[in-house]
């Protein structure tokens, strides 16, 4: 298996065109946050924001409105219940994450199926957190999912989406197996995630560590796979992935020296700076 190496980012992260504006870099729509779980989802939008995607919109509980704004004024706000502002949003966005915080209420199962069957192949769909465990729960859920799907699963919700143990997951015939019957990219996250890519091929990470084990960490790491699809276009896919799970533990590991343990926010703040010191190496 492929192990991803440090110059992963250089390949993908790049020197900005002076020509361009903000639409060059993304439009994300991130969807997710009730009312327990609104921080989970202004992590994934303020990520996505610091990691240099262009605009990006929040659906979520309104309750959440308020601090959303006051932490990342950057993004634009819509309330997940009114139905067609958010397909309108949804049908003009480039990336789509769906999940973190959205809980499994019959609102968040609907929103899921709703916005499964409504993305186009030009669009790229990231899903995680509480629509995994939705997913899981859908017959033949496989067949569900459009193309260009991201899974971000962590190892409980890999196991309720797989049926594999998680002792067992640690066997890579296993999860191709599964991942094959998906066409999709499944990362699975832990120490020293794998990415299964669409072409069956597969990349590990060695970086990150103990100190990430942080509430928001996962949902973190979403916004920025979200920015890194929407604004590093001129590179494949796959190498775009890598480069986002290996940027998310590698500004961790970097704030570990200095920190027992490393938050969310602090990695998504440590962001723009991290990523300018690889353009500037
Ligand atoms: N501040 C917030 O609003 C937060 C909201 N969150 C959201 O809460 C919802 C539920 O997600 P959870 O992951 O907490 O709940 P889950 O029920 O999906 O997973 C947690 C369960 O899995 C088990 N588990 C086994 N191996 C694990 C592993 N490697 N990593 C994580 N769990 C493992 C845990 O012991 C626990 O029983 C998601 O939508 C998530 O996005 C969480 O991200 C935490 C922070
Ligand atoms: N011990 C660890 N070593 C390396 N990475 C870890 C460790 N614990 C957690 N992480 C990372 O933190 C993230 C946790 O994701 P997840 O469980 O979905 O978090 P949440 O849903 O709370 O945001 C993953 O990227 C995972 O790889
Ligand atoms: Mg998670």
């Amino acid at each position: 298996m492929k192990l991803i190496k440090p110059d992963i980012l250089k390949q993908v992260v790049k020197v900005r065109p002076a020509n361009s504006y903000k639409g060059t870099f993304g439009r994300i729509v991130t969807i997710g946050g009730n009312l327990n779980y609104g921080g989970a989802i202004i992590m994934t939008t303020s990520a996505a924001v610091h990691a240099g995607a262009g605009l990006v919109t929040c659906a979520c509980n309104s309750a959440n409105l308020t601090a959303l704004h006051t932490i990342v004024p950057e993004a634009m706000f819509l309330d997940y219940k009114n139905r067609p502002s958010l397909l309108n949003a949804v049908q003009s966005a480039d990336v789509i994450v769906i999940g973190p915080g959205l809980g499994n209420d019959s609102l968040a199962s609907d929103l899921l199926l709703q916005v499964l069957s409504q993305i186009t192949g030009k669009q790229q769909l990231i899903i995680d957190g509480s629509a995994l465990t939705i997913l899981s729960q859908q017959e033949n859920w496989p067949k569900l999912l459009p193309q260009q799907t991201i899974l971000t699963p962590h190892q409980m919700e890999w196991q309720r989406l797989s049926g594999i143990k998680i002792a067992d997951q640690n066997d890579l015939e296993q999860n191709l197996h599964v991942q094959q019957q998906t066409g999709a990219t499944i990362v699975l996250k832990k120490n020293g995630t794998v990415i299964y890519h669409p072409d069956q091929t597969t990349a590990k990470l060695t970086i990150g560590g103990p100190y990430m084990a942080t509430g928001g960490m996962g949902d973190t790491l979403a916004g920025i796979i979200a920015a890194f699809l929407g604004q590093f276009k001129n590179s494949p896919t796959k190498l775009v992935i890598e480069a986002a799970v290996y940027c998310h533990s590698a500004v961790a590991q970097q704030l570990a020296e200095n920190n027992y343990v490393v938050l969310p926010t602090s990695i998504i703040a440590a962001l723009p700076q991290f990523m300018q010191k690889v353009v500037n190496s």
